[in-house]
């Protein structure tokens, strides 16, 4: 008796089924299973060198067609804006909060990736990771912040931040859920971009953009932009995916098409970089990468955790040249 309970219920001992399983679970976490590297090695924390192949010609601007004709969007200096791409987050802005939505896999990935930038920043200016507030006193601008996933921490860790995006929903969006906590209630959102606020001669210690080089039109510009916005010897961090045979069966094939993570056609698979070519041309834009890592899915938890596997998901730290 025990031991056919115990045979009809392996599954869910292993915690491989929820107790409720619905008839996809299990195709589900095979189909990541098998697009994920299970090799992936955990991240040892350490700067990696990347190689940079500076024979490599310079990717050609992604076109976009044409500017995306909102009246609310600021159509001046929009050198990095891709219409088509904009309408594709206007169309879900209403989503970015409901962390079972299509913004999900952001929701998911935060901790990880602020793991990552916590870490980098405070080893950077020399501040303590592990205190209340690691980041009070540094003046952080989140370009392309959405509905504010990422702001909303860095302001709780003492950050000044502001949030910049193109789409005016979402920078209501993030308006109005910033202003549900004191502790967010000072973020300064615009809807604008990178560019714009080089015209304004703005600084930041610290430009963080996070999965928006995929789905601008001239991702070479935009880091000069980024540059441009970065205080000597300051910070620049970016995470986008990897052009890899393995991000198109995981990120587009499996994210999009098989597991509905995303909706369909959210990336194209051509707008990717690999991380040699963010290297260089962060450093055509003076920013030196100093360490990169990768994003190492578990489909049996469902969790991130940070890996020095950056042939998918990955993220890179750099420091602007003094
Ligand atoms: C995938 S979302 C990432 C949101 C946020 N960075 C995060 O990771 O939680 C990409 C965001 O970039 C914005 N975006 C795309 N192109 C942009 C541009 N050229 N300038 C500013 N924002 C842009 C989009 O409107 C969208 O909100
Ligand atoms: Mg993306």
């Amino acid at each position: 008796m025990a031991s056919k309970l115990l045979r009809n219920n392996v599954h869910r001992i292993l915690g491989l089924v929820p107790t409720n399983p619905n008839p996809n679970f299990l195709l589900k976490r095979l189909i990541v299973l098998s697009c994920q590297s299970l090799s992936a090695r955990p991240y040892s924390g350490v700067a990696q060198p990347v190689p940079i192949d500076l024979s490599l010609p310079e990717k050609p601007p992604i076109d976009g067609g044409t500017r995306i004709d909102q009246k609310n969007l600021k159509k001046d200096s929009t050198s990095s804006l891709n219409e088509a791409e904009l309408a594709k987050f206007a169309s879900i802005a209403e989503t970015w909060w409901d962390a079972e939505g299509p913004f999900k896999p952001l929701h998911v990935m935060n901790p990880t990736r602020l793991t990552f930038i916590r870490s980098t920043l405070c080893r950077h200016f020399r501040k303590d990771p592990y205190c209340t507030r690691p980041l009070e006193g540094l003046k952080i601008v989140d370009v392309g912040c959405g509905g504010g996933l990422l702001s909303e921490p860095l302001a709780r860790m003492g950050a000044t931040v502001t949030g910049v995006d193109a789409v005016e929903k979402n920078i209501k969006i993030a308006r109005l859920h910033a202003d549900l906590d004191p502790l967010t209630s000072a973020i300064k959102y615009r809807c604008t971009t990178a560019e714009k606020l080089v015209e304004e001669r703005k600084e930041f210690d610290a430009v963080i953009s996070l999965e928006v080089i995929e789905h601008v039109a001239n991702p070479a510009e935009f880091c000069k932009s980024l540059a441009a916005l970065t205080v000597s010897d300051g910070a620049t961090v970016i995470s986008t995916i990897n052009r890899s045979m393995r991000s198109y069966a995981t990120a587009i094939i499996a994210a999009e098409y098989l597991l509905h993570w995303l909706p369909k056609g959210t990336h194209q698979w051509s707008s990717f970089l690999t991380p040699e070519e963010l290297v260089l041309i962060l450093q055509r834009a003076s920013i030196t990468a100093q360490e990169m890592a990768g994003f190492a899915y578990n489909p049996l938890t469902g969790q991130w955790s940070l890996s020095d596997d950056i042939g998918v998901n990955f993220i890179a730290f750099g420091t602007k040249n003094q």
